[in-house]
This record gives C-alpha cells, structure tokens and sequence, in this order.
C-alpha cells in the first residue's frame, strides 16, 4: 500500500504496529541515545478509561496519534499539537457476551492507519473502517460469530487495496483462517483456512513447498487428522503479519491444534500419522490471491499448546559469509528459526532458551523436532500427566514482538521463563464452549534466577544468546530498538526499562501507572523525538489480575468454565489456564489501568 510504505519511510511517524511490514520494531531516530536516555521525563500522559489489558501501541501519523483500548475497544485520534486532546473518538457497541469466549483476556493488538482510513478488528469480529480525519465509519465487514468461540484480538494488516484479518478462538475449537477484505468497500476477496482440503487452505501441493520441495501428497490438512477433528482443528490466526514488498509475501503462523488433549487429535493412536496440519505452521501467501508459496510446520501433532503466530520479522542479515533475505521467528516452543523468505529453507533452528526441554533440538533435514519422550504429553496412545516441561504453554515467548536493529544486526526479544504441569483429559466439543482438555499449572523455570523472564539479544545466523536480563515476571510487552543504541521493553510491573544495546545494561527505568503489555513506539514531533507506550496490565500472563483471578473463588470460576463439570483442581495454581500460578505476586506490584505515557527529553531543543 502506498501510502504505508510512504508513512513508514518517514521516521517522524510510527506508522503501522510494528513500525515497518519488516516487522523489525526498528527507528532510525537517534536524539535521544546512550548518552541522554537518563533524562527520559513524561512529556504528557492520557488515560483511556478502560480497565483490563491494553496490547499493541499508539500510531503516529503526522501530527495525529491513533491509540486503541481492549473490549470494547475504542479508538482515539489525540491531537499532537495540543497534546491528548482528542480530536475524535470512536465507541462500538459490542454484545458483552463475546468476553467469556476470549481466551487470554480482552486485548486488543492495534489498528491500522492507511489510505486515510483506520482499520479495526473489534472483538465481536467486526472489521470496521473508520475515516482517520472525522472517526465515521466507512463501512463494517463480519468476520466471525462470537456464539461459535470465534473473537478479533490481532491488528490487521494492509497491503495495496486490501486488509488483512485473522481469527481467535483456537480454546473453543474454532477453524482457523486469514481473510482479505477490500479496502474501499469491506467485500471480502478470499479466505485461506488453516486446516481442511487443499481448496480451502489454498495448497497447490505440486507448487507449494514445505522445507524446499513440492508438499507432494494431497490434503494434508485432512488426512493428519482423526475424522473430522480438522472442522475443530484450531490453527487460529491471532498474532501478527509482516509483507515483502519486493517478493510480494504475506507472512503469518497459526496457533495450537484445536483440543489441548492430544489423543483426541491422533489418527490410529500413532503420532507419525497425526501432525494435525496445517496448525502450527508458518505460511508464505500471495497477497493478491492468497495461494501459499510456502509453508513450515515448526510443532507437528502439538502436546504443549505451542501456538505459532509468533511474529516473523524480516531482515536482511549475512549467513556463512552471503547475505541472506531472511525471516526469523522466535517461537512459543523455545526455538529461534530463520529461514530464507523466498523458498522457505531452513536455515537455522536453535533454542533462545537453555531451559527448553521439550525437544533436544530441529532436525534441519525434516525440520522436525526431536521430542524428549519424559516431556511428552501423549504415550501409547493414552494422554499422559507430564510434569516439567519448559517452557510452558505461554511459551518462551508469547504475543510480544521483538526487535531487529539493522544497525547491531542483532534481535531484541521479550521472553518468558516458566515451566509447567500439564495433564490431559477427555473433552467433547460444543459450539461456543472452552474445548481445552488440559489442566495446567504453571511456575518459574526451576534452579535457575527465580523470575520469570528475560530480555535477550539474539543473533540469527549463528543461533545465539548474545546477552540477556533476567526480569521478575514474564517481558510480556514489545521491545523497541533505536539508531541511538538504545533498546526498550515493558515489565508487568510497570517499569518501562531502557538498556544499552550493546550489552543490556539498565540505563533508565520509570515506574508507569500499571503494568505493560503494549509494545513500546517513538516518534517526533516538531523535530523533538518522543518515546510513547500503553500501560494496562492484562493478557494471558495477566489474566489473573485482568479478570479477578487471584482469589480462590474467582479461581475455580475459570476452572469450571473451561473445565465444566470437573472440581477446581488445585485452584489458584491451575487457574486462567494455568497463568495465574506463575503471576501470583503480581498484585503487590501493579493494578488494572489503561494509560498512554509519552516521554521526553524536557529541555532537549
Ligand atoms: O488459540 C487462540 O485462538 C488464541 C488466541 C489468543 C488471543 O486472541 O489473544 C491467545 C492465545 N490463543 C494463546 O494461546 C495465548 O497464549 C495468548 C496470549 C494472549 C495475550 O494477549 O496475552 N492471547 C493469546
């Protein structure tokens, strides 16, 4: 789309979620630096009088700034010239009852600004367009119906004439799938399921490559499934989507098979039979058509809850000496994967995580990874109480995106460090209920620093931690880095952190109003560089605090909701899927809040 490339390559702005299609996280902004970051102050600040948590973050185009609330997700256009006051503002009104279908609490991942227009995903699966100088509404598409499980969380994308949207509701069995839809009038133009027949997934199996060569065989996505468990099979597409212009690629992953239990996803009780496609897979598209290029399945027959929607960021870096087009995905399983973007080859696979036991590593001729039979969920046909396994379902890393800085060459990631229990148990599917079958519970990663996160920087060709910083709970925000050598990320705490990317030392911290799960964006204005971010503490790692979790009661509430007609387990430990175990202190350090904090440096020009 022209006028997103035209946005994005204007530093002054950040223009689409992830700052760039690259996905990279990127500003080539250095004003404010190594040197100066000490003298980080609030500039101004805004509360979005929502509670719960608040993902994704502002867009700044010109001297407009977009920012966006989880349910029932507003919109508002801030003035920058006078600065928070709001120049319009938009309210939906969406059925409450779409909230107790939301798996991981009522977050909302951003809108899109293009074409003088603003794209919403609202979470009752309305994809509005709104015009960005008055708020009207230009037209609604439906995407999805809220009584089937099915909810909008992502931010869409848009590339040339046409917007991009996923679907959540892989805990509710729902189908997954990626839709474009018109841009100027909302009509859909095509739609490419995650799983099912060749047709509907949109493989042309003597085209489309898996690890460099034809797939070969037909329907896939039918026949690595018992009966018809692909109708339920998951493989939603809830995280984020980047574009090469130059090859003309969408890229996006899709989330966790369907039921959590996985000897109701195997065909004759025999894992090599059942990888459950096309879940868990990254998928290279044509934007126009959406005909899949390629395609690379990074956790076949899923027993964790790994989902792959993990951001793909591209980036251009130097392999063994030649200068690859890469993609690279940090993903929910533990392992960092690059692989060339044009054809989908693999070419590196290695855990950005030590403490990750699932799997010894990838098998770089199949791509497959060597499971830890100790660690697997499913044995003999039966599932399989397993105790330990790291990470645990809200993976090494989660919805947060990283960074990648043209600059070091090197990626700056959020990640999580939390094992988990996982027992397994029978679940039939109803239409809008929790199809989960799994009790979890989760903890801190075992004998090693005690918190639950780190913030790492990762080298992509040679498959490498370069440096990382323990944190006390999950770096559930995303991370920025800057030509000023300085990188950013969010704790749920509240602190916004910056450190040197050369070697993560701690320059400035600043305690926010509650904890962040937005992803941290700069910009200027008038010349002068801001740095701006969403605190409202939330999301899955957060669900505890977001939903009143933390008491017993509450607990055995989500228990039963997800787990009907069984007793509250363990209570607290199990509850929010297993989240609010790990975050249980989170209270003594934060509260619920939505607010948009945006700093300066005062007497910088
Ligand atoms: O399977 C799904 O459809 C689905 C949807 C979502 C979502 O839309 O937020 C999450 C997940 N799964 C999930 O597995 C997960 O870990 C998760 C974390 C979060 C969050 O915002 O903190 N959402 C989701």
């Amino acid at each position: 789309n022209d006028s997103v490339m035209k946005n994005e390559a204007n530093p002054n702005n950040w223009a689409s979620q992830l700052g760039n299609y690259a996905g990279q996280r990127y500003s080539p902004l250095d004003q404010i630096n190594t040197g100066n970051v000490k003298d980080l102050q609030v500039a101004w600040s805004f509360s979005t009088g929502v509670l719960r948590g608040h993902e994704g973050g502002p867009i700044v185009v010109g001297d407009v700034m977009y920012i966006h609330t989880p349910f029932p997700n507003k919109v508002f256009a801030l003035d920058l010239n006078n600065p928070g006051r709001v120049i319009w503002k938009y309210e939906s009104v969406q059925d409450p009852t779409v909230i107790p279908v939301m798996c991981c609490d009522t977050v909302n991942r951003g809108v899109a600004v293009a074409d003088g227009k603003v794209f919403l995903a609202q979470a009752d699966n309305t994809l509005v367009a709104l015009d960005a100088k008055t708020g009207k509404e230009l037209w609604k598409a439906k995407n999805g119906d809220h009584t089937k499980g099915e909810t909008l969380t992502a931010a869409p994308l848009v590339v040339k004439d046409k917007v991009y949207v996923g679907i959540s509701g892989g805990e509710f069995g729902v189908r997954g799938h990626l839709t474009a839809y018109d841009t100027n009038s909302g009509k859909m133009v095509w739609r490419a399921f995650s799983t099912g027949p060749d047709t509907d997934v949109k493989i042309d199996p003597q085209k489309t490559t898996m690890m460099g060569k034809p797939i070969g065989q037909k329907d896939l996505g039918v026949s690595t499934w018992p009966g018809e468990e692909w109708k339920r099979g998951g493989g939603t597409t809830w995280g984020w989507y980047t574009y090469d212009p130059a090859l003309n690629l969408i890229y996006y992953g899709t989330g966790n098979p369907g039921t959590w239990n996985p000897v109701q996803r195997a065909v004759d009780n025999d894992r090599n039979k059942s990888d459950n496609k096309w879940s868990m897979t990254i998928f290279a598209r044509d934007p126009e058509t959406g005909e899949a290029k390629w395609v690379y399945q990074k956790t076949p027959f899923d027993e964790w809850d790994f989902d792959g929607v993990n951001e793909n960021i591209l980036a251009d870096i130097p392999i063994n000496g030649q200068t690859r087009k890469v993609l690279v995905n940090f993903d929910r399983n533990g392992f960092a994967y690059t692989l060339d973007r044009e054809t989908g080859e693999l070419l590196v696979a290695q855990k950005f995580d030590p403490t990750v036991n699932w799997a010894t590593d990838v098998d770089m001729k199949t791509g497959r990874p060597n499971v830890v039979d100790k660690y697997s969920t499913f044995a003999n046909g039966e599932d399989k109480n397993t105790a330990a396994v790291c990470p645990a379902a809200l993976g090494t890393k989660d919805q947060q995106p990283a960074s990648f800085s043209p600059d070091t060459g090197l990626f700056y990631v959020p990640t999580n460090h939390i094992c988990m229990d996982y027992e397994p148990f029978s679940v039939s599917y109803t239409a809008g209920q929790a199809y989960v079958g799994s009790t979890v519970s989760m903890y801190p990663t075992p004998n090693s620093h005690g918190g639950m996160g780190n913030f790492i920087a990762w080298d992509a060709a040679a498959g490498k931690i370069v440096w990382s910083r323990p944190e006390r709970f999950a770096v559930w925000s995303g991370a920025l880095s800057t030509k000023g050598g300085v990188a950013y990320y969010g704790t749920l705490e509240g602190y916004l952190v910056a450190v040197d990317m050369k070697d993560g030392k701690e320059l400035w911290r600043f305690k926010t109003p509650s904890g962040i799960i937005g992803n941290v964006n700069t910009y200027t204005h008038n010349g002068k560089q801001y740095v701006a971010v969403l605190s409202g503490v939330g999301g899955w790692a957060g669900i505890g605090l977001a939903a009143g979790l933390t008491q017993e009661s509450g607990a055995n509430q989500w228990h039963q909701a997800v787990h009907p007609g069984r007793t509250g387990g363990t209570g607290v430990s199990t509850a929010g899927l297993g989240a609010v175990g790990a975050h249980q202190s989170l209270g003594e350090y934060t509260q619920l809040g939505g607010v948009l904090t945006v700093f300066h440096i005062p007497d910088q020009r």
